[in-house]
This record gives C-alpha cells, structure tokens and sequence, in this order.
C-alpha cells in the first residue's frame, strides 16, 4: 500500500516542482500549460498518456486547444505519493523539451 506524502515531505517536493501548485481542498497538485496549437498540446498528451500507462498512475486532466490542465493525486491513497512526484517530474521533462509556456 503506498503512503500519503507526509506534510513535511509535500512541502518539500512542490517546492522543487516549479509550476505546480497545492489544490485548494485537496491533497493534490495542479499545473496548466499552453502550447503553440492545439496538435502541440495533444502530442504532449499522448507522451505523457504512454509514461502513465506504463507507470499504472494516471492524470486527472483537461484539454482545451492549446491549453493541458493537469492534476495529480493517488486515488487509491486519497492523497498525494511519490507516483504523483515522479509523474509531475517526467510532464515537466516532457513540456520543457516542445515550447510551453
Ligand atoms: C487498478 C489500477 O492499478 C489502479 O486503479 C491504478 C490506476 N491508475 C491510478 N492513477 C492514479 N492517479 N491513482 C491511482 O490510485 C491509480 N491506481
């Protein structure tokens, strides 16, 4: 069973995960990115969609155009794991290497 991020050890990583916040209310992580057009943005969607079926972890997200909102949190933990940190590091990796703002 994973564990929840304890508040010591959330504070800790969203501090290094530049771009994405706390949600209000709950124990997840939010970013929205905005790519050139909206095949950008579904390119990005499909390389992440593949690292997230690989890893069995998936994004709670919503596309509209060129805009990705993503939200990150461990449904079968209730809250926020390292899954969700090592998934909001490979998005940053995958966003950072095609133009985003
Ligand atoms: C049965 C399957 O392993 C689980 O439902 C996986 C799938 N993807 C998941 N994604 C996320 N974000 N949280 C989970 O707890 C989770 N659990």
């Amino acid at each position: 069973m994973i564990h929840k991020l304890t508040s010591e050890e959330r504070a800790t990583q969203l501090a290094q995960l530049h771009g994405w916040q706390a949600v209000a209310g709950r124990d997840a992580i939010h970013r929205q990115f905005k790519f050139a057009d909206f095949n950008e943005a579904f390119g990005f969607m499909t390389r992440v969609a593949i690292k997230a079926q690989e890893m069995n972890h998936h994004p709670e997200w919503f596309n509209v155009y060129h805009t990705v909102e993503i939200t990150l949190s461990t449904h079968d933990a209730d809250g926020l794991t390292e899954r969700d940190i090592a998934l909001a590091r490979f998005i940053d990796e995958v966003a950072k290497s095609m133009q985003h703002k």
